[in-house]
């Protein structure tokens, strides 16, 4: 099989992106999940005359008469309508977040009044009308289309659930994945390591890495070099929906993943794609629909192909139409000397440009924790200028649709 461009690869991933069923979950449930319905205001934000802050409430129309001292018809609390209405030369000492009656459209903070046996005199500058008064509707409107599926369960879009009474909800289905890190050298954090040995840090970064969609894997395993352990573990692997597994996919002689897959009846859909790191990258398709991912080891390599490949056909999944990524303005200069695309390290300026992190090759271990995201020097590029304009995949991103 040939050696792809980046541009096929990523097609090749949107062409077999099918999204997740849907299902019901509550609210409870839902952080970080994926919206698969839009969400509209139930009623008008505010629902009523909100008083802004705690203050006496009255006419414009008795302020602009010259009146400065008011009797307080009654005192309205949160929650609660008010018993009775406003007549002229009275005003409601009211509560923050209090409905303010229709007839009242100026509050006046308790600060600027001085309040004795049941009359306020207030003292204050120019009033405008509405002052203080966070009028009904003034967010949005009842019917108002507020957000748009797919989005993210954040925090904010928690809030905003909660808000609306959307306690039952739409999501994405998440899917069953499978992952397995592979490597003789390769050893659980936890146990003593001799010289030669290292420490299988790509699991804990995949199962973190699916974790930011909520997604545990329902298998997860380390298997060493060993061609009929790799089988097994594979051929229990593909009842999954989605195979991640790290390392032994390049040309050595203990890289076995190409071969058990193969033999497993997986059609290999790509291997291999013109780019650093991660060249070695496999993604094939099992019998029954499976989508295999097999990821370079070295640390950066599994980092950069699971942001760049994974990602992407998971946002397709969760119904989006791609990874998301900016173009930002490169605030360096960085020179190759080959024909790959590129994906390196780097962190973002005050300014929002962005800057490299330096990095020996894919098998460091320290670029990506100082970086925010990963910048892309097309293949035909040789040299990125300073101010030249390029793609930044950001790692902490929220993709909720703009309306
Ligand atoms: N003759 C060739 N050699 C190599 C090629 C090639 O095209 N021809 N490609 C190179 C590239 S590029 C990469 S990337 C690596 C990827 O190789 P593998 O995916 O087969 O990965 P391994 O050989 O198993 O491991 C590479 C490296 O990563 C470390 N590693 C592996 N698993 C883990 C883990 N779970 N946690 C932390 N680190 C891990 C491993 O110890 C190795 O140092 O191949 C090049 N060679
Ligand atoms: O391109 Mo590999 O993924 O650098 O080590």
């Amino acid at each position: 099989m040939s050696i792809i461009d980046f541009d096929e690869a990523i097609a090749i991933l949107s062409g077999i992106s099918v999204p997740f069923e849907k299902e019901t979950i509550h609210l409870d449930e839902a952080d970080n999940r994926i919206l698969a319905e839009n969400i509209c205001a139930d009623r008008d934000y505010p629902p009523f005359n909100r008083a802004a802050m705690d203050g006496f409430a009255f006419m414009q129309a008795d302020w602009d008469k010259g009146l400065r001292k008011y009797q307080i018809t009654e005192t309205i609390f949160t929650g609660q309508p008010a018993k009775y209405p406003l007549n002229s030369g009275y005003c409601y000492k009211i509560m923050t977040g209090a409905a303010t009656p229709e007839m009242a459209n100026i509050i006046i903070r308790k600060e600027d009044g001085e309040e004795s046996e049941g009359r306020v005199t207030l003292h204050s500058e120019a009033l405008k009308p509405y002052q203080n008064i966070a009028r009904k509707g003034e967010d949005c409107k009842a019917g108002t289309l507020l957000l748009s599926a797919p989005s993210k369960c954040t925090p904010q879009v928690i809030a905003l659930l909660a808000t609306v009474g959307k306690t039952t909800l739409q999501v994405y289905r998440l899917p069953k994945v499978a992952l397995i890190t592979t490597g003789d050298e390769v050893i659980d954090p936890a146990a003593s390591l001799n010289p030669f040995q290292i420490r299988n840090s790509n699991q804990y970064l995949l199962r973190s890495l699916l974790h930011q969609w909520k997604i545990k894997p329902i298998l997860c395993e380390h298997v060493k070099d060993h061609k009929k352990q790799l089988t097994n573990i594979l051929k229990e692997a593909l009842e999954a929906d989605l195979v991640v597994i790290n390392g032994a996919v390049s040309a050595g002689d203990a890289d076995h993943v190409p071969a058990v897959l193969q033999e497993l009846g997986v059609r290999t859909l790509f291997h291999k794609v013109n780019i650093r790191p991660g060249k070695p990258v496999l993604i094939g398709k099992g019998q029954s629909g499976t989508i295999v991912f097999a990821l370079p080891g070295n640390p950066l390599s599994c980092l950069s192909t699971f942001t760049i490949f994974v990602e992407h056909y998971l946002y397709r999944c969760f119904g989006y139409q791609t990874r998301p990524s900016q173009m930002r303005p490169f605030l360096e200069v960085r020179t190759k000397k080959h024909g790959l695309t590129e994906f390196f390290p780097v962190r973002t300026s005050n300014s929002g440009g962005l800057n490299l992190i330096p990095f020996n090759g894919s098998g460091d271990v320290t670029a990506g924790v100082h970086a925010q995201g990963l910048a892309m020097q097309p293949a035909a590029l040789m040299q990125l200028n300073k101010e030249a304009l390029i793609t930044y995949y950001p790692f902490h991103h929220h993709f909720n649709s703009a309306l």
